[in-house]
């Protein structure tokens, strides 16, 4: 008989997305009947359906034994910038220096002068305009974005410091494949008029004692899409907004660099309740 593997997890009341938090989680990993026999006596909670991959395949789950080394396809990256780009060019260190297993096929921005833009153009990496403005009358419409997109073969969409709002057509095109980076712990600070160096400011003006990057799912409103992972940092007495943003962006670098290699390795499971965790590479009994 196939032993099918459980997760369990004994959750903290708050459990903080992060590798933080991920080591004060007690786990062990057990056959099928002693889950269910556990269950009642830890109150957890939730048990891990298996990945679907986008196109709606079952990818590697846990109970299968399969090595995620066995070729995962190298997938295909968009990345969507307004500004300098530093997250977009942290990302492609990790693809180039093997991180990271993606390529970054096509980058889009609503600036064609923006340092991210540049940053694609030399290297080789197409620039498309979206949206289609007085100011950028060669954008490309929602609908020619999507068939743009699909026709690059896109795997996975990445907004970094992208500062309009995804359209629907894209986003049901992409169904659990668009991922942000956000520079605070959402859901304080999101939404609209929550960008850049005003999330800070507003951060400094609260009292907040900690601060730190959130990786989300992309949904149709700003910042509400499921959380996939955060990191903390702290926010110091006489902080100014650039100390703060600094010490944020620095996470954030790595922090989407950990989670976009967990996705192109297909380590992403959604639980039962709709909340996206990630499989460690290390330990695939372990999630954070
Ligand atoms: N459908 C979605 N689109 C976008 C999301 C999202 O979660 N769902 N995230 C944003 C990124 N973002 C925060 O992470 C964000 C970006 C911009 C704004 C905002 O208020 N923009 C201003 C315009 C700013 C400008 O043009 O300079 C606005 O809409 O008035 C809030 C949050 C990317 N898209
Ligand atoms: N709400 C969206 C938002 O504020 N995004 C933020 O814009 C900056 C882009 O920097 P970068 O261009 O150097 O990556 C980053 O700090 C990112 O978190």
């Amino acid at each position: 008989m196939t032993e099918l593997r459980f997760y369990v997890e004994l959750v903290l009341q708050f459990p903080m997305r992060s590798t933080i938090a991920t080591s004060q989680f007690k786990s062990q990993s057990l056959k099928a009947r002693d889950f269910n026999d556990l269950l009642p006596l830890v109150g957890l909670k939730k048990r891990l359906s298996k990945c679907v991959s986008n196109d709606g395949g079952l990818a590697t789950s846990f109970d299968e034994g399969r090595s995620l080394e066995n070729g995962a396809r190298t997938k295909n990256l968009a990345v969507f910038v307004s500004g300098g780009g530093s997250n977009f060019r942290a990302l492609r260190q990790a693809t180039l220096k093997g991180d990271v297993n993606g390529s970054f096929v096509v980058l889009v921005t609503n600036k064609h002068d923006c340092g991210g833009a540049h940053y694609a153009r030399e290297n080789g990496i197409p620039v498309l305009i979206y949206p289609s403005t007085k100011g950028e009358p060669n954008g490309l419409s929602s609908n020619d974005l999507v068939t743009a997109l699909i026709k690059y073969e896109i795997d996975f969409i990445l907004l970094a410091g992208y500062l309009k709002v995804i359209p629907s057509e894209l986003i049901q095109a992409y169904p659990n494949s668009i991922l942000n980076i956000h520079p605070s712990l959402l859901p304080a600070f999101g939404g609209k008029g929550y960008y850049g160096t005003k999330v800070h400011k507003a951060v400094i003006a609260s009292g907040a004692r900690y601060s730190g990057p959130t990786v989300h799912f992309v949904d149709e409103n700003y910042d509400t899409g499921h959380i996939l992972a955060q990191r903390i940092v702290p926010v110091l007495a006489n902080d100014t907004v650039e100390e703060l943003a600094a010490r944020v962006l620095r996470q954030e670098h790595k922090l989407y660099a950990e989670v976009v290699a967990a996705v192109c390795e297909e380590r992403v499971i959604w639980r039962e309740d709709g909340v996206p965790i990630i499989q460690s590479k290390a330990n695939p009994n372990h999630y954070s």
